[in-house]
């Protein structure tokens, strides 16, 4: 019978922020029942929307959009408490000198670029001239006067002195608010859920398994990461550590805090509920 079936398409971001849910994923369990689709954070949200990927992290944001559609992983997310070192605000002029200004946003995200503009408007009374544009500072910086990037953009940029000031978004919303800030969350298609339960309990599995043994040592992936894109490696034991994983209460009151502000500004239809998928099949087992 599971011969029939097409394939999951689990979404894979092209970040390394993402590292820990896929390093050790026991790909070798799932002969021919899913495949991965690598691209940055925009991409997966828009191919997740038109039905093209069923499972994986997207931005909390796009969630936010699809609640009709999606639900979510518990247990996993890419959070910051303070600094999160991978969304970073470039700037000339401080934060309360942006009204009026021009901001760069990158194309690859829709969560930072909305809690950008919420911390602007509500925390600062901003209220900027936004406009998209390809994640590469130097030319964002030709035709702004800020530039936001996320992901490894924003990481090898704030290796380099380029006389301008950086705000890690994280940790300036943290200072406004207390909270934590999710920036991507697992979700699922209902509609997987429906038709294939049991496989969604051994994703979710092999998700968590790869998560605990990719944190509980760092070493191989910090390599990885050197080879890919440079830095030490303290600098790597220190982002993977400085990133959390999880979705506890903790991270969820941030994400509905954020919820909220988006709704209030009008950046989304409705204050989003967060709805967690509930491992039937799991509980089955363990009865
Ligand atoms: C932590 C990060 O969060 C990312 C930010 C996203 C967004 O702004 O939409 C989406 C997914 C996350 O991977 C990062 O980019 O480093």
């Amino acid at each position: 019978m599971s011969s029939t079936y097409k394939p999951v398409r689990i979404g894979r971001i092209d970040f390394t922020n993402v590292w820990p849910l896929f390093y050790n994923f026991p790909l070798e369990r799932f002969q021919g029942e899913v495949e991965f689709i690598t691209q940055v954070p925009t991409q997966l949200n828009a191919a997740m929307a038109k039905g093209e990927i069923d499972i994986g992290p997207i931005s909390s944001f796009s969630y936010g959009e699809h609640t009709d559609d999606y639900v979510l992983l518990p247990n996993m997310s890419v959070s910051a408490h303070k600094r999160v070192k991978s969304i970073l605000l470039f700037h000339r002029k401080p934060l309360e000198e942006l009204s009026g200004a021009s901001i760069a946003l990158p194309t690859t995200s829709a969560t930072s670029v909305n809690l950008l503009k919420i911390i602007l408007r509500r925390f600062y009374e901003a209220e900027p001239e936004y406009h998209y544009d390809a994640p590469v500072l130097k030319d964002m910086l030709k035709s702004a006067d800020a530039a936001l990037l996320i992901g490894d953009h924003a990481i090898r940029e704030s290796w380099k002195d380029n006389g301008l000031m950086v705000t890690d978004l994280a940790e300036e919303w943290n200072r406004l608010t207390g909270q934590w800030m999710s920036f991507a969350v697992c979700a699922i298609r209902k509609q997987l859920v429906e038709e294939r339960p049991e496989l969604v309990s051994r994703i979710y599995r092999a998700f968590m398994e790869s998560k605990r043994e990719s944190l509980s040592d760092l070493s191989s992936m910090v390599r990885d990461a050197q080879g890919l894109l440079g830095g030490t490696a303290s600098y790597w034991e220190q982002y993977f550590s400085s990133l959390i994983y999880e979705f506890g209460p903790e991270q969820q009151a941030g994400l509905k805090l954020y919820y909220r502000y988006a709704w209030e500004l009008g950046f989304l239809k409705q204050e989003a509920p967060i709805q967690l998928w509930n491992d039937k099949t799991l509980t089955q087992v363990t009865e």
